[in-house]
């Protein structure tokens, strides 16, 4: 593309010579002759400073935030290079957003989930769907490796311009929101699930979380809507604010005046549930494919959704019977013995308790729970977990979680600290994840129910002993190999 075209969203007056650009770069070693460079200022870096190695590897022209003077390409100066990014890449992959109906999904918990509900029952009904999620992409129908939960907005555009899908569910984090990766992106519906104690290494406090992520919606269209979850005290702050700025909003909750109301649920099966639409008689009956008050609600936003965007109550019922569910979360695997295991994604204190209530209640078993800690990660919400899982659970093994550059040494000190002081006398401490799945099983009975949170599907990052890649990995090879034990 040239260069006046690319810059055009950035720059009016004519650039001389217009010279060819081949590719966007901000991450210096990836730069190749004929690329543009961006520099961005990091939160441990600078790009500024690689502006030398992006040149010497051959980028033809530069865009930062700082006054430079003499250097050998073309350099634009701009107030905000991750703003600038955005503008960039989307213009030079033609403004691909336009071409699609835009679903942003926010919220601390439910992300993935409602975004996958929301794809499903699209394509039940019929309407194509691309999905940009935590645990995978799929664009034209064909699944792609996610390699984060809001991909950089370089990455976005480029994924768009692939799609020929006509909408587009993503899910949209706070770090995407204060990064700008959707920057110039108009969306149809901003989908606000909840709002819970997390990223508190990133964001000064909860307040300040909130405003983040209030953010997607001043990414909608002139015609677009949001959708919010009136449970949440914070959701009830945001339905406020953006009523107040007259952009329509559609509730789901338990309230009259919700746009999408839960009437009653059958307090054993809670995935069998009864909601009506605001101003209709009719009332329908759903039976989700998947346990737990909070998938209801993840249920709930993405009826709500569907609804707006014209597939019937009947359709939207049908599909969610046959919902396949989501890769990692609560995904059980029944062994012959009796033993059980569920593997879930629970990561924070809300999911966390969510999701083990859900067990308890589900499971009349001994509960057995294995999971770690992120290093490098918001480290205040450890007690909390430790809580949750003590108050749930009659056994926790702490185990290592992503280490994330902090040492083994480090975090056993930590997991340590929190058994003894958070633990209740049930936790013990086996840090080699495969390990502890591996001792949990070999002491469980046909009571027991062993519990994996943190990971869901994702590979392992650390070196474990048993040759297994993820948690359900693990239970498979276990199911398999230790064949003895099924006798004992
Ligand atoms: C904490 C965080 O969000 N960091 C993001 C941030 O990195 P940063 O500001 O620290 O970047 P930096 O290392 O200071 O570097 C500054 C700039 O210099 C460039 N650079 C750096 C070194 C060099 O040799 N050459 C070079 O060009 C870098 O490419 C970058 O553009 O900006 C980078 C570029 O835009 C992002 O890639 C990076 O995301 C990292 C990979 C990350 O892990 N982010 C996570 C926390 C994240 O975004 N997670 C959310 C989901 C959270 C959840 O809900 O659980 C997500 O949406 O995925
Ligand atoms: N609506 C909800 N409220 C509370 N907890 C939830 C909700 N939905 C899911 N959870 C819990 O959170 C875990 C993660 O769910 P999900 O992946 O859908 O959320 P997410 O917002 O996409 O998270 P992330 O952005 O970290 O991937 C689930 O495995 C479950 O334990």
């Amino acid at each position: 593309m040239k260069l006046n075209q690319l810059m055009s969203p950035l720059i009016e007056t004519e650039i001389k010579p217009d010279i060819e650009i081949n590719s966007i770069q901000f991450q210096s070693s990836l730069v190749q002759k004929g690329d543009i460079y961006i520099a961005i200022r990091g939160f441990t870096n600078d790009g500024h400073k690689y502006i030398g190695e992006a040149i010497s590897k051959g980028a033809s022209a530069i865009v930062g935030e700082e006054d430079l003077l003499s250097l050998p390409v073309p350099y634009f100066r701009v107030a905000d290079s991750r703003e600038a990014l955005g503008r960039l890449a989307a213009s030079f992959y033609n403004f691909p957003a336009k071409k699609h109906r835009m679903i942003g999904i926010t919220g601390t918990n439910g992300k993935t989930t409602t975004a996958y509900m929301v794809k499903y029952i699209l394509q039940y009904a019929e309407k194509s769907c691309s999905l940009i999620s935590t645990v995978s992409n799929y664009i034209n129908g064909q699944e792609l490796v996610s390699t984060a939960t809001t991909p950089s907005s370089l990455e976005l555009n480029k994924l768009l311009s692939l799609s020929n899908d006509e909408s587009v569910v993503m899910e949209v984090s706070s770090h995407g929101l204060d990064q700008k990766r959707v920057e110039g992106i108009e969306f149809e519906f901003g989908l606000f699930t909840n709002l819970t104690h997390d990223h508190l290494d990133y964001h000064k406090d909860l307040n300040e979380y909130f405003e983040t992520k209030s953010k997607l919606f001043d990414c909608l269209g002139s015609n677009g809507a949001a959708i919010i979850n009136s449970r949440c005290p914070w959701g009830l702050k945001m339905i406020e604010r953006l009523r107040c700025r007259e952009i329509p909003v559609y509730t789901f909750g338990q309230q009259a005046t919700d746009d999408l109301q839960l009437l009653t649920f059958n307090e054993q099966l809670d995935s069998d549930f009864i909601i009506q639409e605001k101003g209709k008689d009719e009332i329908w009956n759903i039976k989700l494919s998947m346990p737990g008050a909070y998938n209801r609600e993840n249920a709930m936003a993405a009826i709500l959704l569907a609804l707006r965007k014209g597939v019937g109550m009947k359709l939207i019922c049908e599909a969610l019977e046959t919902f396949p569910g989501v890769p990692g979360r609560y995904e059980v695997y029944q062994h012959h013995s009796g033993i059980s295991f569920v593997v879930d994604y629970a990561h924070t204190p809300d999911g966390m308790e969510n999701f083990l209530e859900t067990v308890k209640r589900r499971e009349n078993k001994k509960l057995i729970h294995i999971f770690g800690f992120r290093g490098n990660k918001d480290v205040s919400k450890r007690k909390q977990m430790m809580d949750i899982s003590s108050f749930y659970c009659d056994e926790i093994i702490l185990t290592f979680d992503d280490l994330n550059g902090v040492s083994a040494k480090k975090m056993k000190t930590e997991l340590n600290e929190l058994a003894v002081k958070w633990g209740k006398g049930k936790a013990r401490i086996i840090t080699d994840r495969t390990s502890a799945i591996e001792y949990a099983w070999e002491h469980a009975d046909k009571n027991s129910c062993i519990i994996i949170t943190g990971k869901g599907p994702e590979s392992y990052k650390e070196d474990f002993s048993l040759p297994t890649d993820t948690d359900a990995d693990t239970i498979k090879y276990l199911f398999t190999k230790k064949v003895k034990f099924i006798e004992r």
